[in-house]
């Protein structure tokens, strides 16, 4: 039986507690919001499956990290390997906004290897009146830390897909220019053995 997919990238979400990553990945995977949830223990793990060009297919495995201090000695043993990271602050709470730089930070001090792209993204738009950051100053910030920067809101749905579309086409074009470093792999679960080009494109069939 051969892989489902082409590529696997890991892909880290950070962000302060409450911002929204749960709700996020919710919305992305199953299609659905919940008004209260309750807040991730350690890290969390899901997957959707992208195909970003016709033939071929990404799978996206998402680490969902719990944002509360407590947790970040358990969160931050998964910063390995990670190929991208999302950065998520809460457009209406200006706190988890100032908190972004430390979160980029923490994984560049960090991450070994150094993620291939970061994506900024700016959660609730869907709470209009109570935005508390300008989209000038967010895209200001995202423009420092080379990120593309989008506003998203799992309520309504707005930007979830687009902004996942994007970090799968950005992935793919970054590995197609080569920037991550070669690794033999082959894989014991789906039969398949290949020397993958990339070391971030892991089998765990
Ligand atoms: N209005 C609105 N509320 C949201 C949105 N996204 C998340 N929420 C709410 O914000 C709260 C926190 O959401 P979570 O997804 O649990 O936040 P989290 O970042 O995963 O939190 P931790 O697991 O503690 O790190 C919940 O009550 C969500 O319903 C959104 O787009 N719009």
């Amino acid at each position: 039986m051969a892989c489902a997919w082409d590529f696997q990238f890991r892909v880290l979400l950070l962000g302060d507690s409450g911002v929204g990553k749960t709700s996020l990945l919710r919305r992305y995977t199953e299609e659905e919001f919940i008004d209260s949830t309750v807040p991730t223990v350690g890290v969390d793990f899901c997957s959707r499956i992208e195909e970003p060009e016709a033939g071929v297919k990404v799978r996206l495995q998402f680490w969902d990290t719990a944002g509360q201090e407590r947790y970040r000695a358990v969160t931050r043993s998964y910063y390995r390997n990670a190929a991208c990271v999302i950065l998520l602050f809460d457009l209406t709470a200006r706190k988890t906004f100032e908190s972004i730089q430390n979160w980029y930070q923490e994984v560049t001090e960090r991450a070994q290897p150094h993620p291939l792209l970061y994506l900024l993204l700016g959660t609730k738009s869907d709470m209009r009146g109570q935005r508390s950051v300008a989209r000038e100053e967010a895209q200001s910030l995202a423009n420092s830390i080379t990120a593309p920067y989008l506003e998203t809101s799992a309520k309504t749905g707005s930007n979830i897909s687009a902004a996942l579309s994007l970090l799968c086409r950005e992935l793919l074009s970054a590995l197609r220019q080569e920037k991550q470093a070669p690794v033999e792999h082959s894989c014991g679960g789906c039969g398949v053995e290949e020397e993958t080009p990339h070391k971030r494109i892991l089998c765990t069939c």
